[in-house]
């Protein structure tokens, strides 16, 4: 690639190029990690992050950059190498490394699910049915990414940065991949992470309170969610969950857009929802005028919108809706997603642990399980360290609202004191309901275990399939249902003894 195809490429971003000679020379590759550089390489400079100084510039000239993007202004009289400055260098990244893979979103049939809740059920439940019609799908979400077939759990990010997504969309298309499926994080859109790539479709499933440590107003969380949908290909589809999104908000013309949702005007309208310990049955009627019993193992009201948004999706790709509905009864879920313990079962309550980690996700959970528990619920839930501080206290009062005993504990607390962590919850509880505050996860989880009666239900938040609690940079291993079964084991081992 020449110099002048990367300032052309870059089009509107470019805001000059500094100390440019007048040649054009031949750039080998484009690199934005310091380490990776090579003689002839064009090296990015990422805002804000690793290259603030002009000392690092003059490294990579000497290493042999022979051109730099950069968005920060380089002040150094020792930089011959040219440089072109951009109004964005994350976007100048994902924009240069999808034209040095040679763009092969166009190779597949993309998906991308946004929204608050929902994109890892949804993503999960795309690729179960792609899978279930033989079809060659990969998958980069937050459990586990597939790429290609190879499998790798506890992925960093659940958008990965730029040049790990275009690594990845290569890999498919070079080993005929037919389809890419992909949660697409507000991160992600807000970083430019994407802005590569064009979907085929893009879905968004609700957007509530979350990240507004990240975001300054929800005004812009919800914005920068949009965003998704300027992304589309020319054909590409968008769907909506017509009963949490104006579809007016939506900007793509209305005949790319499939609703969804409960609503009378929902293009797949839901209707009918029973649910039991086992699973649900829902109709969906078409925009054609069919109506389809629906069967799914996954339980909760918001589940049958991600069922729905699986079949919009799967219509959008052109599939017929009996066979996709087929396909969706074999799903038995995502790890960490009103998962039963079942081993608590055999003692006479029941015990689910969830990742609710947001007030809507935790309202939908605890509506969720009231609607199948008989006795008591009793809630373990916290709220993670820096982020978003002012949803714990929400988080706080949907507890004390829909669940009968509440422990607080600690959830991720990175570099916060758990302790102040949980005042900030407890400001949102109920003082006159009974609720307890223990730290340690562990013995948070063995005393609701021990207070539990039968046809109790102790309802395990926040932390869901994920296998550490992040404490300082520390990773320590933790996972709900290996602690939950663990304390079974122990106690009623104990009691079997007397
Ligand atoms: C705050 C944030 O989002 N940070 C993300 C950001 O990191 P960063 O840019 O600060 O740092 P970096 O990747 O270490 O380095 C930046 C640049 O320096 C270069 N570098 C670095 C070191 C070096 O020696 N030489 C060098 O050249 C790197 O190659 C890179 O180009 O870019 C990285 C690559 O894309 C991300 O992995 C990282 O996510 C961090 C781990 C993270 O925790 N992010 C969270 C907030 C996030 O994005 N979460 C959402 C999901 C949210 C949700 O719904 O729950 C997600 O999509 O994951
Ligand atoms: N459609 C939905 N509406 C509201 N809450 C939901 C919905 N789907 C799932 N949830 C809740 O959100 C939790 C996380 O679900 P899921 O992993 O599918 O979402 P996600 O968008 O991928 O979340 P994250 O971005 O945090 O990884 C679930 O455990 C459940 O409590």
């Amino acid at each position: 690639m020449k110099l002048s195809h990367v300032i052309e490429l870059l089009g509107d971003l470019v805001l000059e190029t500094a100390n440019s000679d007048g040649t054009n020379p031949e750039i080998s590759s484009i690199v934005s990690n310091s380490r990776l550089l090579k003689p002839g390489d064009l090296f990015i400079c990422i805002k804000g992050t690793y290259f603030n100084s002009h000392i690092l510039a003059e490294d990579l000239q000497e290493k042999g950059a022979i051109a730099l993007v950069a968005e920060e202004p380089i002040i150094s009289n020792q930089i011959k190498i040219p440089i072109i400055y951009v109004k964005n260098s994350r976007k100048a990244e994902a924009l240069l490394f999808m034209e040095q893979a040679d763009h092969p979103y166009e190779k597949l049939v993309t998906v991308g699910v946004t929204g608050t809740n929902g994109k890892t059920t949804v993503t999960t439940l795309v690729k179960h049915i792609l899978d279930t019609f033989e079809k060659k799908c990969s998958l980069v979400g937050t459990v586990v990414n597939y790429i290609a077939g190879k499998e790798s759990r506890n992925p960093k990010n659940t958008t990965p940065g730029a040049p790990v997504l275009t690594k990845y969309l290569k890999k498919s298309a070079e080993e005929n991949y037919e389809y890419f499926v992909m949660e697409v994080s507000s991160h992600a859109l807000a970083m430019h992470r994407v802005s590569g790539i064009k979907f085929d479709v893009g879905a968004i499933t609700n957007v509530t309170r979350d990240h507004l440590d990240f975001h300054e107003s929800f005004e812009d969380y919800y914005s920068t969610k949009l965003r998704l949908f300027n992304l589309l290909k020319p054909s590409g589809r968008a769907v909506v969950n017509s009963d949490r999104i104006n579809i007016a908000d939506i900007p793509v013309q209305r005949d790319q857009i499939l609703t969804y949702g409960f609503g009378n005007e929902s293009d797949y309208r839901i209707e009918h929802l029973e649910m039991t310990r086992s699973g649900m049955y829902f109709s969906i009627i078409t925009p054609f005028g069919s109506n389809h019993k629906v069967y799914t193992r996954l339980i909760g009201q918001h589940n049958a919108y991600n069922v729905a948004a699986a079949i919009a999706i799967m219509e959008a790709l052109n599939y017929d809706t009996a066979h996709v509905i087929d396909a969706i009864s074999t799903f038995t879920g995502v790890p960490g997603r009103f998962e039963f313990v079942e081993e608590a079962s055999k003692y006479g309550f029941e015990v689910i642990i969830d990742f609710a980690h947001t007030p809507d996700a935790l309202e939908k959970l605890l509506k969720t399980a009231k609607r199948l528990v008989e006795g008591r619920i009793i809630l373990v839930f916290g709220a993670g360290g820096n982020a978003d501080r002012g949803k714990r206290p929400i988080m706080g009062e949907v507890a004390s609202k829909f669940s009968d005993v509440i422990i607080l504990t600690s959830d991720d607390p990175k570099h916060e004191d758990p302790e102040e962590i949980l005042k900030d919850v407890e400001e949102g509880i109920d003082k006159l309901k009974p609720y307890l505050v223990i730290p340690d996860r562990k013995e948070a989880i063995s005393t609701a275990l021990t207070l539990a009666n039968r046809q109790d239900m102790v309802v395990i938040a926040g932390r869901g399939h994920e296998d550490f609690q992040v404490v300082d940079d520390n990773l320590i291993p933790f996972n709900d249902k290996e602690m939950v079964k663990q304390i079974l084991d122990v106690k009623f081992r104990r009691l079997a003894k007397r």
